[in-house]
């Protein structure tokens, strides 16, 4: 026990679930308290079956189609399956993956600083330069499974436009609540999602309850 509240540590667990129907397939998401006072709904899609990744795949690749784009491109790591999903059922072969492990060929990588809801601290986005003449000149959908503050979307556009493309869309399985909006400020209207979730308070009796405006 600790007598310094800011050392509390908030027990992640709430035991309640949140569903939601994602273009006509619904989940059940554990709601996870990030602090005493809020907590996010998780969805960790690579626990979610080949079914539902195909699923997606196809949702979103319906909503992309008419941008006409020549290349996907996701960002590690939960990012990766949502790639290969909408490549595949747009009838691509090749796609972009913006990493976040350094490996040894990513030493000369084109780099940006990110740091999202789920994961502690900054990260690194990395784009291997091998990668930039399949993206130079060419329409870039950018794909995520979910968009929260929204900064490794932007940290993801950067990069990409870094390397030469253009960036016609965006594409979520999730969005949640509204940070993201200002973070990507004018390219807020480049996303499409196929799911809306809020982000949650508790109320007197300890239940999590949307939180207003999210
Ligand atoms: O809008 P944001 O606040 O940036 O949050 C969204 C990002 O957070 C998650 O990734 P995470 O950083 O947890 O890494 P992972 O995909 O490697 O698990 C998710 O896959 C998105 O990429």
């Amino acid at each position: 026990m600790t007598d310094n509240p800011a050392d509390a540590k908030t027990d992640p667990a709430t035991g309640q679930s949140w569903c939601v129907d994602v273009a006509g397939w619904p989940i059940d998401l554990p709601i996870v308290a990030i602090k005493p006072d809020f907590a996010i709904s998780l969805m960790m899609v690579i626990d979610l079956g080949v079914r539902f990744g195909a699923h997606v795949g196809q949702a979103l690749a319906a909503k992309l189609k008419a941008l006409e784009p020549d290349i996907i491109v996701g960002a590690a790591t939960l990012g990766i399956p949502v790639a290969i999903d909408v490549t595949r059922a747009l009838g691509l072969d090749a796609y972009v993956i913006l990493q976040k492990s350094p490996k040894l060929h990513l030493a000369n990588a084109l780099e940006q600083r990110i740091s999202s809801i789920t994961s502690k601290g900054e990260q690194r986005l990395l784009l291997d330069r091998a990668a930039v003449p399949l993206l130079k000149g060419k329409r870039v959908v950018v794909v995520d499974d979910v968009i929260a503050s929204g900064s490794s979307m932007k940290g993801s556009l950067d990069l990409v436009r870094k390397a030469g493309a253009e960036v016609v869309g965006i594409g979520v399985i999730l969005t949640e609540a509204t940070e993201w909006k200002p973070m990507l400020g004018a390219d807020e209207h480049l996303v499409h999602s196929l799911a809306h979730i809020p982000q949650f308070s508790p109320d007197r009796d300890g239940t999590w309850k949307p939180r207003a405006g999210t």
